[in-house]
């Protein structure tokens, strides 16, 4: 049987004081696409930030590609993270260079590739993501969707084993949102690699993954694949599928009575 590319052992992290995630256990197979959602700071970017090696577990064991990264140094990290491509919500291109160089940017820094080569990839990953025809323009000249686009051609240059994507949808009209979704799905394929998806946006990815965990106050507390979420009876998991804003995900995070803070006295609600 395959191994797991990233697995979570009972994994516990912390800022300071502040616990963020308890006991989460999670796997994820080569060749799945695995959505993370859960509410505003349930620990869902931490998590990612854990995988990249940005962060060290505080117990338990963070595992990528069969090695546990929480004891490894800065340099092996790096090594690491050369596997890993990363798609962030603002992870912006830089703005004065151009389409092409945006992503070949990792393949000049990462890599000893001759220039030659490097424009073969680059036009390779171009095509990928439909854009080819846009290598010599701006980022200013590109719409959003087609800028989140660019972006992914950069994130694949190096062709990792893993994508990390921390809410790829989020500002991106209908359309671009669906292109979007079914990048994430094909390039997983084409490569051959797995993605984690970090996302709040359930239709679309209910659509591409084969697997779902919700995160709740630092804990799994439900997962499944498409079909066995769509039809989840938990609490939790309905509210999500019904983007209802009152139920067990809380809108406030915990904060003193507001009357209180505000200087008006007693609180009365
Ligand atoms: N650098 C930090 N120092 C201290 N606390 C942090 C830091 N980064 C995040 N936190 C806290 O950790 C908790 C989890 O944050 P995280 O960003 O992982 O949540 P999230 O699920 O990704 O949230 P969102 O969906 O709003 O992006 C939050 O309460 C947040 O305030």
């Amino acid at each position: 049987m395959a191994k797991p590319l990233v697995r979570f052992d009972r994994v516990h992290f912390a800022y300071g004081e502040a616990v963020v995630l308890r006991e989460v256990s999670l796997t994820v197979m080569p060749g799945q696409v695995v959505a993370i959602m859960g509410g505003s700071g349930s620990g869902k970017t931490t998590l990612l930030r854990l995988i990249g090696g940005q962060l060290r577990a505080g117990a338990g064991g963070v595992e990528f590609d069969g090695e546990v990264l929480d004891g490894l140094d800065e340099r092996a990290l790096y090594e690491r993270r050369k596997k890993m491509g990363m798609l962030f919500q603002f992870g912006a291109l830089f703005t004065d260079l151009s389409v092409f160089d945006n992503v070949a940017f990792p393949l000049r820094e990462r890599t000893d590739l001759p220039e030659v080569l490097i424009r073969d990839l680059v036009l390779m990953k171009l095509q990928a993501v439909g854009l080819r025809g846009a290598a010599t323009l701006m980022p200013a000249e590109l719409s959003g969707g087609m800028a989140r686009r660019v972006a992914l051609a950069r994130a694949i240059a190096l062709d990792p084993l893993l994508m990390l994507y921390d809410e790829p949808f989020t500002g991106l009209d209908p359309i671009s949102l669906t292109t979007i979704g079914s990048l994430i799905r094909e390039l997983n394929d084409a490569l051959g690699a797995a993605s984690i998806v970090v996302t709040h946006d359930v239709a679309e990815s209910l659509a591409i993954v084969d697997r779902v965990y919700f995160l709740a106050d630092g804990r799994v507390i439900a997962e499944g694949s498409p079909d066995e979420v769509r039809a989840s009876d938990h609490p939790f998991v309905r509210q999500f599928i019904n983007g209802h804003k009152d139920g067990p995900v809380a809108f406030h995070k915990p904060a003193p009575p507001y009357a209180e803070q505000l200087g008006l006295g007693a609180a009365h609600g």
